[in-house]
């Protein structure tokens, strides 16, 4: 295999990197900031809200006054969470242009996620996707712990796949893959990829890896490689997942960004711009950056 010619990076940071920060609620201003100021710098995905339930997830709870609150700009796609058919109408009410249901690999971690099982939540997800081909509305499915646990430990790739298999079959366009805790190593993600690409095509999927043992970039490296070409990031590294304990942040979109730049893979994004906006929310959750690249190069800082 070889590298794409383009890469289309789908950004986290508004739903997965917001959503379990910690203290006080962050405010629906500063969610809609940092949305808008994510547009400008030229994504073209962003997974802006989550309709979950708010007892579950606190942070997402303001999701429809977010989608409301928003400068939509022309050829932006604005996705988000729905993990059953009262997310799905919430989110069709906030004009949402994108959805997403979620399952894992692994048995415990998605009860302790949604507190069901895997056939539970496929069974979950099948009137989803029924409201979402009524309405022409595209969703993607993401599966949890593809290379890792927090509760089970070890995931077999074939269960990766099996779970992947399901959420393509039932009519979702991409599976995004998701290294939920960052254990994965290169070697590792191309194994599962390859698992998993038995029977669903590359131009269906997604690399969605955390960062906690710093292998997210090799990671990546080894499976843009084998020709995916939708990588999924935060800015900032912005995040963690509320049932997985110790789980740092997606990979941050400034350092995807760096590697792919050194692929010479274009992105249209803004490197610079995605460096100020990463400052600037970090400065607003009084959080440090989680972008090598960023630290490196560092951020032009802003009066605000
Ligand atoms: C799935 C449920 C709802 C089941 O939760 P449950 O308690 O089993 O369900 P329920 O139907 O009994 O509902 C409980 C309460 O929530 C309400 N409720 C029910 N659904 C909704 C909804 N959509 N929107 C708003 N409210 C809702 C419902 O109305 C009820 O309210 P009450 O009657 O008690 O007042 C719950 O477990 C949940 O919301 N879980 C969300 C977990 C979550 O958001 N996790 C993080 C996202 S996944 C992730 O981060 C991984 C990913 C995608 O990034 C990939 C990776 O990194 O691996």
């Amino acid at each position: 295999m070889s590298f794409p010619s383009q890469v289309r990076v789908f950004e986290m940071s508004p739903r997965d990197g917001l959503q379990n920060e910690p203290g006080e609620l962050i405010t629906t201003a500063v969610k809609i900031e940092l949305i808008n100021r994510l547009s400008a710098c030229g994504l073209s995905h962003i997974e802006a809200a989550s309709f979950v339930s708010p007892k579950w997830v606190p942070q997402m709870g303001d999701a429809s006054e977010v989608m409301a609150g928003i400068t939509r700009k022309a050829g932006v796609t604005y996705a988000a969470l729905t993990p059953n058919l009262k997310g799905v109408e919430s989110a069709f009410a906030a004009e949402v242009d994108e959805i997403a249901v979620f399952s894992a690999a692994s048995e415990a971690f998605t009860q302790k996620n949604i507190n069901c099982s895997i056939a539970e939540s496929l069974a979950r997800f099948e009137p989803v996707l029924e409201a979402a081909r009524n309405k022409g509305i595209k969703v993607r499915g993401y599966v949890s712990t593809v290379m890792g646990c927090p509760y089970q430990g070890d995931v077999d790739p074939k269960q990766v796949a099996q779970v992947a298999n399901a959420l393509y079959a039932m009519g979702c366009y991409e599976i995004s893959l998701g290294d939920t805790i960052g254990v994965g190593t290169p070697l590792k993600a191309k194994r599962m990829l390859e698992a998993v690409n038995r029977d669903i095509p590359m131009n269906n999927l997604a690399a969605h890896f955390h960062d906690t043992y710093g292998q997210a970039i090799g990671n990546l490296y080894a499976v843009l490689e084998e020709g995916l070409a939708v990588v999924d990031a935060s800015v900032a590294g912005l995040g963690g997942c509320p049932y997985a304990r110790g789980a740092s942040g997606n990979v941050a979109t400034e350092d995807v960004l760096y590697l792919l730049q050194g692929l010479g893979i274009e992105t249209g994004i803004n490197l610079q711009d995605l460096i100020n906006t990463g400052d600037w929310i970090t400065r607003q959750l009084k959080r440090a950056n989680g972008s090598k690249v960023a630290l490196a190069l560092g951020a032009q800082h802003e009066q605000k």
